[in-house]
Parts: structure tokens; C-alpha cells; sequence
């Protein structure tokens, strides 16, 4: 059977969360700081660690079958790749930003000014798209400070807090693209057996993050006020207790409601409710 090989970042802000999706995947790997390519003992796939602006290009060209990378550098490199399955992290948008004393209003103000980024495609089109031309101004990095020292009018780079357009005096003026982390594959081998069974183990985790498993007893009196709060995975599992009038609900909560449902489930007559972490959800 032939190995798989999956791109990841070697170093940065996508390498830790990257590997532990694959170790929650249940693939056992070591992960030496050292070693650029690492084989999985119990799945047949090797690990390869780039940088992140090499994997667009290795997965195009199948020297590797899949990767993980933000979507900004996927778009930046123009390959051509299958979107397989986001991955909730590395979440960041790219944005314009202006410093907070200018004189740039709107999007038209932008025309003849320089606009420094390390993400000289996506703006290009960007402002194509927009009708307007900047002279657009390619560094490989710390694109904040170029407007205070004078070598750009405005930026265009990634933001997810804010923290650091802020300390460098900046704001931002125009969202050119949203991100995350997601897993690609080279076109064509997206039906390979190997890469769906991958792909079912990365859902089933995934799905998981988003949910809790609860248990809560309930007088059966109130037990139909309860199921009808819960959306569960199917409807919930419910367990008599020693107690005759009482019993035990099962079940699973989405992440995201989470506070509001344990509210309602509480006026609804819910005690004792135990909330548990999930590893896997497979449907
Ligand atoms: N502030 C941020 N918050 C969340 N995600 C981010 C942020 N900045 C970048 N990202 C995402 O993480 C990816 C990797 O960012 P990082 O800064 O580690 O890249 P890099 O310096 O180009 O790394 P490399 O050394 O691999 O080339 C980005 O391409 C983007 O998708
Ligand atoms: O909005 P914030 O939360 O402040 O994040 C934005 C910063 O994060 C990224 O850089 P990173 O810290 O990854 O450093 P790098 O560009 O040197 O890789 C990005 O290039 C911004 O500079
Ligand atoms: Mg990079």
C-alpha cells in the first residue's frame, strides 16, 4: 500500500495545533524539532515539516499528497489544490490598514499611495477588483512598522487580535480576505481510500471539539420539559434510577449554546448535571 505523505508547518503559528490534530487523529509520530520528515508507526503516512509557504506547492505537485495551511497562503500562491475540510484554527483576516493620523477616507483615497504586504497577489486582485491602483509594495515581513518609517502609505497584512496594527500606530481600514487552517489535498486523489479514512478521523475529532457530553437526572415529570431542549446526536438515552420517579438523560451539547441550554435545562427540572470533554464523534 502506498505511503501518504502530509505537509505541515515546520515552526510557527500553525505547527502546534496542526500536530495535535493529527495525534488526536490517533496517529503516533514523533516530532523532533530536529527531523523534517517523520513516519507515523501506525497509519501508512509520513509527516513532512516546511514552511508554510512551500506546502501550496508541494501539495500541486503531489510530491506531497496532502497539507495543512492557512487559506491566505493557499490563495497567495494561485495553485491549484482540493479544499478538503476547514479546521478551525489559524483563524486571522487579511485587512488594509491605515495609521490612525491620515488623511485616507475611503477606498478611492487609496489610488497613487503605496501599500506595503507580503501578500502581493490577493491584494493586487483586491484592489483590481475595486478599481483602484496602488503602488503595492512587497516586504517579507514586519509590514507594521513600514508606514512610521516612512516606506508605505498604508499595509495589508494578517490580524487576528488587533494587538499588534495598535502598537504600531496603525488601524484597519478594508477586510480583504477571512482565513484558517485547512486540509488540502492534490487534485485528483481526494477518493484515495487512505485520504478518505483520514479525512473521517479529522471530522470525527473536529465534531467533537464542538460538543459536550452531558448527564443530568431529571424527575420523570419533567423528563418531556428536558428532551425537548436537547438536540443530542440522535435523541437522547435515558437510564432509570434507584430511585423509581427519577432517571438519568445522556447526551451530547454543542460548545456553542452550551450555557444557555444548561439554563434552561436547569429551570426545566435538571440536577446534578456532569459535563464531560469528548475525544471522538463518529456518525
Ligand atoms: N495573528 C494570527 N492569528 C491567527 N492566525 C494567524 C495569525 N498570523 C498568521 N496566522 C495564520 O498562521 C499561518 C502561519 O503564520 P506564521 O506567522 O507562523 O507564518 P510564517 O512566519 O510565514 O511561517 P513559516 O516560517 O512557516 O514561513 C498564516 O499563514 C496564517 O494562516
Ligand atoms: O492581530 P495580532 O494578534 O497582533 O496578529 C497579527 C500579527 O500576527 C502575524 O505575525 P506573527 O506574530 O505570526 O509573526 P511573523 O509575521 O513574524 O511570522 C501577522 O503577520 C501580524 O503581524
Ligand atoms: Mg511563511
Amino acid at each position: 500500500m502506498k505511503t501518504l505523505k502530509i505537509a505541515i508547518q515546520k515552526s510557527g503559528r500553525l505547527n502546534e495545533k496542526s500536530v495535535e490534530l493529527l495525534k488526536n487523529c490517533g496517529l503516533n509520530f514523533e516530532n523532533y524539532k530536529s527531523s523534517l520528515i517523520s513516519p507515523v508507526s501506525n497509519f501508512p503516512l509520513e509527516i513532512l515539516f516546511l514552511r508554510d509557504d512551500d506546502i501550496p506547492e508541494y501539495v500541486q505537485d503531489g510530491i506531497a499528497d496532502l497539507g495543512i495551511v492557512g487559506e491566505n497562503v493557499i490563495e497567495e500562491t494561485e495553485v491549484e489544490v482540493a479544499y478538503l475540510q476547514r479546521l478551525g484554527f489559524g483563524k486571522c483576516s487579511l485587512k488594509i490598514a491605515v495609521p490612525n493620523n491620515n488623511d485616507i477616507a475611503t477606498l478611492a483615497d487609496l489610488n497613487g499611495k503605496a501599500i506595503a504586504t507580503t501578500y502581493p497577489v490577493i491584494l493586487g486582485k483586491y484592489l483590481k477588483k475595486q478599481g483602484i491602483t496602488s503602488d503595492i509594495r512587497t516586504i517579507s515581513g514586519s509590514v507594521e512598522i513600514s508606514p512610521g518609517l516612512g516606506l508605505s502609505d498604508a499595509i495589508c497584512d494578517l490580524v487576528s487580535t488587533g494587538g499588534t496594527l495598535k502598537s504600531n500606530g496603525l488601524k484597519p481600514f478594508a477586510d480583504v480576505m477571512s482565513s484558517e487552517a485547512v486540509l488540502i489535498a492534490s487534485k485528483g486523489s481526494e477518493n484515495n481510500d487512505l485520504i478518505q479514512e483520514l479525512i473521517q478521523r479529522i471530522q470525527s475529532v473536529l465534531r467533537a471539539k464542538e460538543t459536550k457530553y452531558v448527564v443530568l437526572n431529571v424527575k420523570r415529570d419533567n423528563l418531556d420539559a428536558v428532551i425537548a431542549l436537547l438536540p443530542g446526536v440522535k435523541s437522547p438515552s435515558v437510564v432509570p434510577l434507584a430511585e423509581a420517579d427519577w432517571v438519568a438523560v445522556h447526551t451530547v451539547i454543542p460548545e456553542r449554546d452550551f450555557w444557555d441550554r444548561i439554563s434552561q435545562l436547569k429551570q426545566a427540572g435538571a440536577q446534578g448535571i456532569v459535563v464531560m470533554p469528548i475525544e471522538k464523534i463518529i456518525l
